[in-house]
């Protein structure tokens, strides 16, 4: 689906999975998307933790299909578990009920195949930004000779544009820059799936558009299946191929699926006057700050 340029139907699609009512004026299908089986699956998941206070049901009855080379923002307000969601994905956390699979097999751990960006970028601040990302690539690439692997740092940096500055330890770069390392570190293990939790929500305005314009390219150019948790209705909708909007927990759930049937490559400044962004944007707005309210929820 990646590097083509997609074909743009007039209006963007919802799809209601749960009982959440729809918007009215964007056109509603009920099993859009979830029809052909997915690359990455979540099936009848439920995530309970236990706290001092009890048991606590931050996740109930998620299904979610997610194609190869899909790009799939999780959107909705904070402390619903989009986190929660994005880390079963990861393998950091095994669902309390039901599964969570990719390309056919159960996730039961973390591993290279899937590969996580973390707000705080999570550097070692002892190593330069070459050596972080050597590190990640040595853990994958073990059988390969040290030039291979330095050969493989070198292209992931080349790749966020910070060949000039692999020599720098943390300390030196600016949240940019850092952030930048972590996804070439990510990209560097070649993995299946790029899973990002909000990678670009610590950085100011100007330096956030940047990186998603340079994601936007990445992503293209490697065909990588992407899940990113975001905050951000502008950037869910430049980024995304569908957006799955979340409802308040506890025991949330998908409410609903936004179909972005935008062309790629995207022009964020094109963007600005599109029709269909506006309307994609609209139907976000309509979920997140109508519809699902946000009202102070009990935590575990
Ligand atoms: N290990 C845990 N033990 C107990 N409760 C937890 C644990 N992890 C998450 N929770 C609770 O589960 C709910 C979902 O948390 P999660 O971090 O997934 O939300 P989120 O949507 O990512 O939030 P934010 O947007 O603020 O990062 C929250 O109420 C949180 O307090």
């Amino acid at each position: 689906m990646k590097g083509q340029t997609m074909l743009r139907p007039t209006f963007p699609t919802v799809s209601t999975v749960s009982t959440v009512s729809t918007v009215s004026t964007v056109s509603t299908v009920s099993t859009a998307s979830t029809a052909t089986p997915g690359f990455l699956r979540v099936c009848n998941v439920r995530q309970t933790f236990s706290t001092p206070k009890g048991e606590f049901p931050a996740l109930s009855e998620i299904n979610l299909e997610i194609r190869r080379g899909e790009f799939v923002a999780l959107i909705g307000h904070s402390g619903c578990g989009k986190s929660t969601l994005l880390n079963l994905l990861a393998g950091l956390a095994s669902p309390t009920a039901g599964t969570v699979s990719c390309d056919g097999e159960v996730i039961r751990g973390p591993g290279p195949r899937r590969a996580m960006v973390f707000q705080n970028h999570s550097l070692l601040p002892w190593l330069s930004c070459f050596d972080n990302v050597r590190m990640a690539v040595r853990s994958v690439f073990r059988a390969e000779s040290a030039s291979s692997v330095d050969r493989r740092t070198q292209a992931a940096l080349e790749m966020v544009g910070l060949a000039h500055a692999a020599h720098k330890k943390p300390s030196e770069i600016s949240g940019g820059m850092k952030q930048r390392v972590g996804i070439a570190r990510a990209l560097s293990m070649e993995p299946q799936v790029l899973l990002m939790d909000e990678p670009f929500g610590a950085l100011d305005a100007l330096t956030r558009a940047k990186l998603q314009d340079e994601l936007l390219g990445i992503v293209e150019k490697t065909e990588s299946t992407v899940v990113m948790v975001t905050h951000d209705v502008d950037e869910a909708v430049l980024l995304a191929d569908r957006i799955v909007m979340m409802t308040n927990g506890p025991a949330a759930r998908i409410g609903e699926i936004l179909d972005v049937p935008i062309g790629r490559p995207r022009d964020r400044v094109s963007l600005a006057t599109d029709s269909t962004y506006a309307e994609c944007r609209r139907a976000l707005m309509d979920f997140l700050y109508r519809r699902q309210a946000h009202v102070e929820q009990p935590t575990g």
